[in-house]
């Protein structure tokens, strides 16, 4: 607790832990929380499933490959609108029901984030994905700026290219890479399962924790969702984050107990470099 002191934490959360809008109040208390304790927490929202609801009430197409998002620039433009005009928007109000403290932002404010195309294979194969980035820089000026002034940032994972186009970004992968920019202590990410599962689909046994290197063993046989969200954790702590968390953002209070439990739930990430104690706070 005391290490934590005046130290970040990049929350993700997550379209299908969101869905509920009861988990909307608990999380933004759990921020405030953070915030009250003396941390600095910063938020990266996703909302993959609000954005497929409004692409099927568009009767637009809702695809993903490899986890991501099929993007053309007709589903850009509802991307850009469910994200930023309204999933932000509800978690801004839910935490400002504590005080004047969020304001969001858009990765592509201030050339927060910059992205490049991202490429995807399939089966060996590659496929066409369309507007869908991958981050390549994060200036976290801006991010920075509004921790100084004591705010909680609340950032949609939108980045521009420099070739000037919009990208749609994971919101797993935009957590990570805003912790790495930042020096976050933790990235803590929810979902809507208890973690990474060994035995997926059977899901009856969660990985408690695992080193970079063996999450990196892991990675190829990952499916879907966990692809970039176990990524995102990897990239996170070979990049210097203390540690990242997957938890399960159904159980009220999740972030709190993550980040303040002697042993936190859900599947730990640790760097390589730390000593594996047995029932240390995870
Ligand atoms: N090994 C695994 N362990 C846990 N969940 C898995 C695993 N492999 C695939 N999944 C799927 O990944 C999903 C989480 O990813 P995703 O739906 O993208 O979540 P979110 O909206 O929280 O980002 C789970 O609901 C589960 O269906
Ligand atoms: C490229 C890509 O897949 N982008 C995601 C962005 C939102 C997101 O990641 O939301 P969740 O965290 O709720 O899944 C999407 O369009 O769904």
């Amino acid at each position: 607790m005391e290490e934590l002191q005046g130290r970040t934490v990049v929350v993700k959360f997550g379209g299908n832990a969101m869905v509920d809008p009861s988990l909307h109040r608990t999380f933004a208390q759990d921020v405030v929380e953070l915030w009250h304790a003396g941390l600095r927490p910063v938020v990266v929202h996703g909302g993959g499933p609000q954005i497929s609801a409004m692409l099927d009430r568009l009767d637009l197409e809702v695809r993903f490959e490899a986890g991501l998002r099929v993007t053309t620039p007709e589903t850009m433009d509802v991307v850009r609108m469910v994200l930023t005009g309204r999933v932000q928007r509800e978690l801004v109000g839910a935490i400002n029901a504590h005080g004047p403290f969020a304001v969001g932002l858009s990765g592509e404010d201030a050339h927060t984030m910059t992205a490049v195309r991202r490429p995807a294979w399939v089966d060996g194969r590659p496929v066409d994905i369309g507007l869908v980035g991958d981050i390549v820089s994060v200036d976290a000026a801006t991010v920075r700026a509004l921790l100084e002034q004591g705010r909680i940032p609340v950032v949609s994972p939108i980045a521009r290219g420099a070739d000037g186009e919009v990208y749609n970004v994971n919101a797993d992968l935009a957590a990570s890479a805003l912790a790495v920019a930042l020096g976050a202590e933790r990235l803590v990410v929810l979902t809507d399962v208890e973690g990474l599962y060994a035995d997926w689909p059977h899901s009856t046994q969660v990985v408690e924790r695992l080193t970079a290197a063996e999450l990196d063993g892991l990675l190829p046989e990952l499916a879907s969702g966990m692809l970039p969200k176990m990524e995102g954790c990897l990239r996170a702590v070979r990049s210097g984050v203390g540690r990242a968390h997957v938890l399960d953002g159904r159980v009220p209070h999740a972030v709190l107990r993550g980040v303040f439990g002697e042993k936190s739930p859900g599947t730990t990430v640790v760097p390589d470099t730390l000593p594996v104690r047995e029932g240390a706070g995870a």
